[in-house]
């Protein structure tokens, strides 16, 4: 993939979360969902890519945008996966809350996981603790190991985990291992790629969440450098014929190069509301201000682009 399609593809997550960011606090988290989808598939209809939706907003029969299999781009260019999230935390959005954000992940055709709508099991960790998490250990062990990879105490060690009945006995573990904990309503993508940067104060994050936002966080994470591990979580029977219809049997870790393979990919953000990494959408009158994150594996190369986007000349936001 050529280089210059990372710049491309930040006027896509820019653009969606421009035209959500306008519902913000607003209690409609569909009406933000559909201007967000709206405006990423208009944009990335301008990028010259092949692109085929692996991971999308639903089924075709469910979505009439971004469906799984509908063609993206403009037909000419390379032939991709494209994965998309056009507001990660629609309930964070409608509330106003911390960390919605619009993402993306492109990577060489047939490199992403097709992960099916179920919950995945995750573990995450940024650069300084890869090697040395294990999604099938129990937590205390992965809280040691991390607090021996960054060099600190257990008690140092912050995890991250959706705040959720199912997770219970996991939060019980963390504190009873002396850790902290920064519990999040939703938006474990974030979550994810939170755990790479000192500057959030995450070391790690533990649960189950979205399947196809753990494949995100993962070319996020593969980006970064860090490591994530997922198992799917079927919950009934049509689940699991779904996972073995796939190839995947539920009881195997999905590692890195099981949820992107190779190092050909691309990920972006922009931060819709504000969170410790990206700030959120602000409109300022005559203009709008965004703050993205954009970064390629095989480069490894990481850049966050502050947007000024005049919305005198480009009213609808769209193109340009
Ligand atoms: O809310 P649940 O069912 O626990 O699902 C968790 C998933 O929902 C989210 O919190 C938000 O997802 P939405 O954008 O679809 O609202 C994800 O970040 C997470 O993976």
């Amino acid at each position: 993939m050529e280089r210059s399609l990372t710049m491309e593809l930040v006027r896509v997550t820019e653009g969606a979360a421009q035209a959500s960011a306008r519902w913000m606090g607003r209690g409609k988290k569909d009406e933000a969902d559909d201007a967000a989808t709206t405006a990423m598939r208009d944009i990335f209809n301008t990028v010259d890519m092949q692109g085929t939706v692996v991971i999308g907003e639903g089924e075709m029969d469910e979505a009439p945008m971004l469906y799984i299999g509908e063609k993206l781009g403009t037909g000419i260019g390379p032939e991709v996966d494209v994965a998309v999230d056009p507001v990660e935390g629609t309930s964070i959005l409608a509330a106003g809350g911390w960390n919605a954000l619009a993402v993306l992940a492109i990577a060489d055709k047939g490199n992403l996981l097709h992960a099916p709508d179920m919950y995945m099991d995750k573990i995450a960790v940024g650069p300084d603790c890869v090697g040395c998490i294990d999604i099938n250990a129990s937590v205390i062990d992965n809280l040691k190991a991390v607090a021996k990879a960054k060099n600190k105490d257990i008690e140092d060690v912050v995890a991250t985990i959706l705040n959720r009945d199912r997770h219970a006995h996991i939060i019980e573990q963390i504190r009873e291992a002396g850790a902290r904990i920064k519990l999040i309503d939703n938006g474990d993508v974030a979550g994810a790629i939170n755990t790479a940067f000192d500057s959030t104060g995450v070391d790690i994050l533990f649960g189950a969440g979205g399947a196809p936002e753990g494949v995100l966080a993962a070319v996020a994470l593969k980006c970064l450098g860090g490591e994530l591990q997922g198992k799917l979580l079927p919950e009934d029977d049509a689940q699991l014929q779904r996972c073995l219809s796939m190839g995947v049997d539920p009881s195997k870790v999905l590692l890195m190069d099981d949820l992107v393979k190779g190092d050909d990919a691309i990920f972006a953000a922009t931060g819709i509301t504000d969170g410790e990494l990206l700030r959120g959408v602000q409109f300022k009158g005559s203009y709008a201000t965004t703050h993205s994150i954009v970064m390629r594996a095989k480069s490894g190369t990481v850049r966050f682009i502050e947007g000024t986007h005049s919305l005198k000349k480009k009213p609808n936001l769209v193109i340009g």
